[in-house]
């Protein structure tokens, strides 16, 4: 984790100056940003391309882990740090969150981070994994997440842990919790997060079934807020953020977290058991088989 900090996060700043920010309502004063010219690095091995446009408090973080955003270790850290940090921003009142990947939003937890490793491994990625729910389920400031591709799984988790979802509407992507399809279970807390975005019956059959859902699918049962054409994502969720951006900050805050903090708690309540459950789950040689048959069948475009 320390390595990633020291590594840092590139941003890229836009619009009015970084330093003070102009467009805070509500109260919010002008502000030193955290993110001086000093902090900003253009590392090319980063994961997640952070542009903050302090003149009307939006930023965009932009997966870009090719080939398909796959979620592995480095990845989460980053992006709890990335999200962290833009909390701590003044000038930042909304995150966008999308992919500069074609065709994929994020295919969800690196298997291969779940896979032939050891239990040292394990419990650092399921880790954070959770840091990473934790820090975006529980965050104070606006989340859209602008699924511009498929999003399996982990994913579709960070897709239903955002506050308001657009999703291109191309009938080829999918997104759901498809878990059981890899032999796998999704956790309480994945769970939970979809039990709140769909309600339970829904879940019940999107668990058990691993069932990916097509985008208009998911806009029927309410998994996605919005279906747009695929070249007016950006736009369509930059104009949705600006209404957001008219709620005053502190209501909005304390009526997501009287809504979200009983979920976020009950994993805070749990999380080194959590992490104990998950580590002796994945390191059996039964589910160990099922993810390397998975694996398998990916390589070879069965999947
Ligand atoms: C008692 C209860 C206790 C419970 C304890 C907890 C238990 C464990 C909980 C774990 C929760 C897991 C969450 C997850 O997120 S698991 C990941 C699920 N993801 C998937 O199933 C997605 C699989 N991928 C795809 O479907 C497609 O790749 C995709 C649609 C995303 C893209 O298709 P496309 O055709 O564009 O690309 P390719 O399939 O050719 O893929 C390109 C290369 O990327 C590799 N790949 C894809 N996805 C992953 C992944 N998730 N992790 C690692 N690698 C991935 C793929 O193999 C290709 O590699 P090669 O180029 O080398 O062949």
């Amino acid at each position: 984790m320390a390595a990633v900090l020291r590594r840092g996060i590139k941003f890229i700043s836009f619009g009015s100056s970084q330093v003070f920010s102009g467009g805070c309502k509500h109260g919010k004063t002008s502000t030193l940003s955290s993110f001086s010219s000093s902090n900003r690095n253009s590392s090319s091995s980063s994961k997640i391309k952070v542009d903050l446009d302090s003149s009307t408090g939006i930023a965009v973080m932009k997966f870009q882990n090719p080939p398909v955003n796959s979620m592995n270790l480095e990845f989460l850290t980053e992006f709890s740090i990335g999200l962290e940090k833009l909390e701590l921003d003044k000038s930042c009142r909304g995150v966008i969150l999308t992919s500069a990947q074609p065709k994929i939003f994020s295919a969800g937890l690196d298997i291969l981070d779940m896979y032939g490793k050891t239990p040292e491994h394990y419990e650092e990625f399921w880790r954070a994994v959770q840091d990473m729910w934790l820090k975006l389920y529980g965050y104070s400031k606006i989340t859209i997440a602008a699924i511009n591709g498929s999003s399996p799984a982990g994913g579709c988790l960070v897709s239903m842990a955002s506050d308001y979802r657009i999703m291109a509407d191309n009938p080829r992507y999918r997104i759901g919790l498809n878990e059981t399809q890899l032999g796998i279970v999704a956790p309480f807390w994945f769970k939970d997060t979809m039990v709140n975005t769909v309600g339970h019956r829904t879940t019940e059959l999107s668990l058990q079934f691993g069932l990916m859902y097509s985008p208009s699918d998911a806009l029927k049962i309410g998994l996605v807020d919005q279906l747009v054409p695929e070249e007016n994502i950006l736009s369509t969720a930059t104009e949705t953020m600006t209404k957001w951006l008219d709620i005053p900050d502190h209501a909005r805050e304390i009526s997501k977290s009287m809504l979200r903090k009983p979920t976020v708690d009950r994993l805070l309540a749990s999380r080194d058991a959590d992490i104990k459950n998950f580590v002796s789950f994945i390191a059996k040689d039964s589910i160990q088989k099922s993810l390397g048959l998975y694996l398998t069948m990916l390589k070879q475009r069965k999947v």
